[in-house]
């Protein structure tokens, strides 16, 4: 029984809705990421579903990215296992076989951006509090070189790196541009417009869609797969170090005094 991921049916046939629901922020926590890799592994093995539309329970945070205080305080070994289980996470995603449309209706950055990376196609909410991208610069630490690819083969080497190097967080009419989402639309209108597109993605034959996709995803996951045990270690040893620490527990401390 999963708490934090609801899957339902879709209105339409073949079609299944993936919503977070990890309160406050939907930050991707160990044991959130642990029920996203089981909710896509049951829906990949599901043959009556042809695609999935992903997006937020409620409005307003699509997801937060990984959650800072599983990177933070922490011991090594916990490091570890949460670094892989954020590489299983976009794996999965990467590599499913279904047609994945991103229904963004709410903040998505650093590790939420990547999420929707992963999908066909993203559609945003058309609200100015709403921001979309790699943020990493900004926290004091970098995105790993799968999180790079994947924002490069959605947008290109140049916009990528100027976003990456910038940590530019982009409102929706900006993200449209730079084409880090493929459609803006009125936030009341995103769900409708999320299944409009994924009816025309699955008016494609799967097998040829699905052979095409792994064909251009491929170079990118061999990247990962082939070094995942030292892309691990790599974290750990650079999550670790005390600058990397300071710098994280500064943001938090940063997000928690905003309130007050
Ligand atoms: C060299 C080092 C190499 C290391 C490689 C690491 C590579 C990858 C690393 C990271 C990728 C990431 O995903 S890092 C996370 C990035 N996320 C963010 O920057 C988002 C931060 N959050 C926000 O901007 C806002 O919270 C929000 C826009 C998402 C929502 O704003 P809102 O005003 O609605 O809510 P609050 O800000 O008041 O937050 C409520 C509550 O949640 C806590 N919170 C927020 N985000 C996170 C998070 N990502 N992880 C954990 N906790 C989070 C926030 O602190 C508040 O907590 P309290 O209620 O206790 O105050």
């Amino acid at each position: 029984m999963s708490h934090r991921v609801l899957v339902e049916a879709g209105p339409a046939a073949g079609v299944a809705v993936l919503k977070f629901r990890n309160p406050p922020v939907n930050a991707l926590s160990l044991e959130m990421l642990m029920e996203l890799v089981i909710s896509l592994e049951k829906l990949e093995n599901d043959k009556a579903v042809r695609g999935i539309v992903i997006t937020a329970e409620n409005p307003g945070i699509f997801l937060a990215g990984l959650d800072l205080t599983e990177m933070c305080g922490r011991n090594p070994a916990h490091y570890a296992k949460y670094w892989e289980a954020v590489q299983e996470l976009w794996l999965r995603l990467y590599q499913s076989s279904k047609v994945l449309v991103a229904a963004i209706n709410g903040a998505c950055p650093a590790g939420g951006c990547l999420a929707s990376l992963t999908c066909d196609y993203r559609v945003m909410a058309d609200n100015p509090k709403y921001t979309i991208g790699l943020n990493e610069t900004q926290l004091g630490i970098i995105a790993p070189f799968w999180f790079k690819d994947t924002l490069v083969n959605t947008v290109g080497h140049r916009a990528a790196e100027q976003a990456l190097q910038l940590g530019t967080l982009f409102p929706p009419a900006k993200a449209l541009q730079v084409g880090i989402v493929d459609q803006v639309v009125p936030e009341e209108q995103l769900q409708s417009a999320a299944l409009s597109v994924m009816a025309q993605w699955l008016a494609i034959p799967d097998h040829a869609r699905q052979l095409t996709k792994t064909m251009m995803r491929k170079p990118t996951v061999d990247q990962l797969v082939k070094q995942r045990e030292a892309d691990i270690q790599s974290f750990v040893g650079l999550i670790s170090q005390d600058s990397i620490q300071r710098a994280l527990q500064t943001y938090l401390q940063k997000l928690r005094q905003k309130k007050g």
